[in-house]
């Protein structure tokens, strides 16, 4: 009877068998599942063989009905554990109680007769149509059970959405008083919050709902960070609300180690939203700006900025960081640092050219409005073939990427060396929009003097404000103009603030925290796929860029970073810092060799380190002649990196107003928000004495360029911006 068991099983039983294999003899699966055919078949072949062994051996009948029975009792125990269905174990049940009582009748009545056979034909016949008819009941009703279960929890689910559209419809309408229809709700994938999709009533726009995110936010209870947000839907009559139920802006993610080819025309990625996508910037036509007091995470961010650009296959990136170049360093130094063993390739730095200093960044905007000009004459029959009016950016044409580390600060400031710098990056953002340059600044505070001008208004569409918890001073409606709602104190974490593109609106963002290691890897898995200036450009460029790596030009990269204490700079004069190249120069060329080994040794690394670029990458045409010796330039003033490079309390040679350290002086009041400083702890930190300090503070706020907020011994001097 053991075979009957095995049809019963036929659904469970179909696991292929692990029996190991037997040698010298046919292989005999006990373990092997039977269809009802085969199920039917051994059944009757084991009923036949048991009748006609027991008939010739007088064993007592009774004793195959008693064991079909068992099988009968055990089968139907089996079914009801594994919960088939009743008419199942009825059908296996039944298998075993006719199988037994046909060998029974076998047995007695002599198991070889045409009657004995043809009935056992026919229960093989029934047993086997029973089987399959039974299997098949199965297997519908396992489906219909999966399909029962998948409706339950879509039930579920949008009874759960069904409720979240409920309780959204009647909070829009008590915080906003406006009536919507709820379409959709969708769950973020990321579980960290849902969109609803809603119609608004006759006449109502999207951004009434907007402009009270903060109060739905408070009426949902969320959580600090999180926010609700309404957008333009598919029609001016509908809109998409964010709603974001978890904080994914709290956490430090670090940059995606994902170091893939990038492209300026499919978009960079600079951070992500509180659902955690990735927020594109399109850099073809628009500049950024980036604002963000000191602390909030500034640097870091254009560090991801760079990264972006140096992973893209059609960008050059020129850095202009007057801070001792810090921002741009990180770029160069691993591949100037390498030591390639036999056979391999230099790397190429991050970035193209980095200026830290006021004469090299002349050069270079002297550089890339000569690129600019000439692009425009030289490419006239391109882009008329291309029947376009800006230039086909590629990689064989890059685009130059300027990055100006507190550049909004040069552009507002009243020194008159950093004036023609600013006139000069203004050129580059008026002129150059078709021709493929265009600027990303950075600034410390979102002043109404950077965004007061009209061409950063105008051309810088792509803003970020990182706010890092820092309230003074981030004027969020400045920045972002017709976008109400935006707290600063929802982003109260460093790397976190509001972004805004013409793609995607002003929102809540977060920026990747990237580290000096991954800056390392991305300087070396770039290195080969950063294009060449194309040779219009490189050749409007001339000497001042094909020499931008020259052992002169970046020997200050080699000097240690920190700037020196005012008192060593001030007695020495050999410790003023890389900023003026061409002090360096000048002792080289024109005084007897000063004693700098280490330098030398530099001078040779940095001429080597330039072959190599040249020999392998051919980044700039070979110049003809050495650059004429530019007249240095006195550095500028209003920039942490040139506060100690002062000499003394006289007014600047220019003609500026007030003494050179007084953009410094400026600088630290604003940075000192609205406590403001006294005259006492600004002498501290440009060391003046403090009679020279009160004089030129107070002839300043004469000018307007502070407030002096009288409190007898507690007097400060405040920067308009905070007062
Ligand atoms: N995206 C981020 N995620 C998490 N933490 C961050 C992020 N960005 C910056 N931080 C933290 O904030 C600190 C300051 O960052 P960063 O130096 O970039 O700020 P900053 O605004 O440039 O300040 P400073 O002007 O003083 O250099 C970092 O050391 C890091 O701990």
């Amino acid at each position: 009877m053991a075979t009957t068991t095995e049809v019963t099983m036929t659904k469970n039983n179909s696991k292929p068998s692990t029996q190991p294999e037997v040698q010298g003899g046919p292989v005999w699966d006990w373990a092997a599942g039977h269809g009802p055919v085969t199920g039917a078949l051994s059944a009757t072949t084991g009923m036949f063989a048991v009748a006609t062994t027991g008939a010739a051996t007088a064993m007592p009948p009774g004793w195959a009905l008693a064991v079909g029975a068992a099988g009968a009792i055990g089968h139907t125990a089996a079914g009801i554990r594994l919960r088939n269905a009743g008419r199942t174990i009825a059908a296996r049940a039944a298998s075993w109680l006719v199988g037994a009582g046909w060998t029974t009748w076998a047995m007695t009545h002599g198991p070889l007769t045409w009657t004995a056979l043809g009935s056992l034909a026919a229960i093989g016949v029934g047993m086997g149509t029973a089987t399959r008819s039974t299997n098949l009941y199965e297997e519908a009703r396992e489906e219909e059970a999966i399909a029962a279960e998948q409706r339950a929890v879509a039930a579920e689910l949008s009874a759960e959405r069904r409720t979240i559209a409920a309780e959204w419809v009647d909070r829009i309408q008590r915080v906003c008083g406006i009536t919507v229809r709820v379409l959709a709700v969708e769950q973020w994938p990321t579980g960290t919050g849902f969109t609803l999709d809603a119609e608004l009533p006759g006449g109502t726009t999207y951004d009434q709902i907007a402009a009270r995110a903060a109060a739905l936010s408070a009426d949902a209870h969320l959580p600090h960070g999180c926010t609700a947000v309404a957008g333009p839907g598919v029609h001016q009559g509908r809109t998409l609300i964010d709603v974001s139920t978890v904080n994914a802006l709290e956490t430090e993610t670090p940059y995606p180690t994902d170091y893939a080819p990038l492209s300026l025309l499919t978009g960079i990625p600079w951070g992500y939203r509180s659902n955690a996508e990735q927020i594109l910037t399109y850099l073809r036509e628009q500049c950024a700006l980036v604002v963000g007091p000191t602390g909030s995470g500034k640097t870091n961010m254009v560090h991801v900025i760079l990264a972006g650009f140096a992973r893209a296959t059609d960008v050059l990136t020129f850095v202009i960081d007057l801070n001792a170049g810090s921002a741009g360093l990180s770029w160069v130094l691993p591949a100037l640092q390498h030591q390639p063993a036999p056979g391999e390739r230099p790397l190429r730095p991050g970035i193209d050219w980095l200026a830290g200093t006021v004469e090299e960044a002349h050069t270079m905007l002297d550089a890339v409005l000569r690129i600019g000009h000439q692009r425009k004459i030289s490419y006239q029959a391109l882009m008329a073939r291309e029947d376009t009016d800006l230039l086909p950016i590629g990689p064989s044409i890059p685009q130059i990427m300027l990055v100006i580390d507190e550049g909004a600060e040069i552009l507002t400031s009243m020194d008159k060396a950093m004036k023609k710098l600013a006139a000069k990056i203004l050129e580059v953002i008026r002129m150059l929009r078709a021709m493929g340059v265009r600027t990303v600044l950075t600034a410390l505070g979102s002043t109404g003097s950077v965004l007061g001008n009209l061409m950063i208004r105008r051309e810088a569409k792509v803003r970020v404000a990182l706010t890092g918890g820092e309230k003074e001073g981030m004027d969020l409606s400045k920045l972002f103009p017709g976008t109400r709602g935006l707290k600063v104190d929802q982003a109260p974490y460093k790397g976190a603030g509001f972004m805004g593109t013409p793609e995607s609106a002003a929102a809540l963002f977060k920026c990747w925290r990237i580290l000096p290691s991954q800056i390392r890897e991305i300087v070396a898995a770039t290195s080969e796929r950063h294009p060449v200036l194309d040779a219009v450009s490189a050749t409007a460029a001339g000497d001042a860029y094909a020499r931008r790596w020259d052992a002169d030009r970046i020997a200050w990269m080699h000097q240690p970073q920190p700037a020196a204490p005012v008192s060593e700079l001030d007695e020495g004069g050999e410790g003023r810092r890389g900023l003026n190249l061409s002090a360096l120069r000048d002792e080289r060329e024109d005084g007897p060799e000063p004693e700098q080994g280490p330098v030398s040794e530099v001078d040779r690394l940095a001429d080597a380190f330039m072959r190599e670029i040249d020999e392998h990458f051919g980044t700039a045409p070979e110049p003809t002649r050495r650059p004429e010796r530019e007249r240095p330039e006195r550095p500028g003033l209003n920039l942490s990196a040139l506060r100690d490079n002062d000499g003394d309390d006289s007014p600047a040679p220019q003609g500026g107003a007030g003494p050179e350290w007084l953009a410094d002086a400026i600088a630290a009041i604003a940075d000192a928000g609205s406590a403001g400083m006294k005259p006492s702890a600004v002498a501290d930190h440009v060391g003046r004495s403090r009679q020279a300090v009160r004089e030129a503070l107070k002839a300043a706020a004469e000018r307007g360029e502070l407030v002096y907020r009288d409190n007898g011994p507690h007097s400060v001097y405040v920067h308009p911006d905070h007062a």
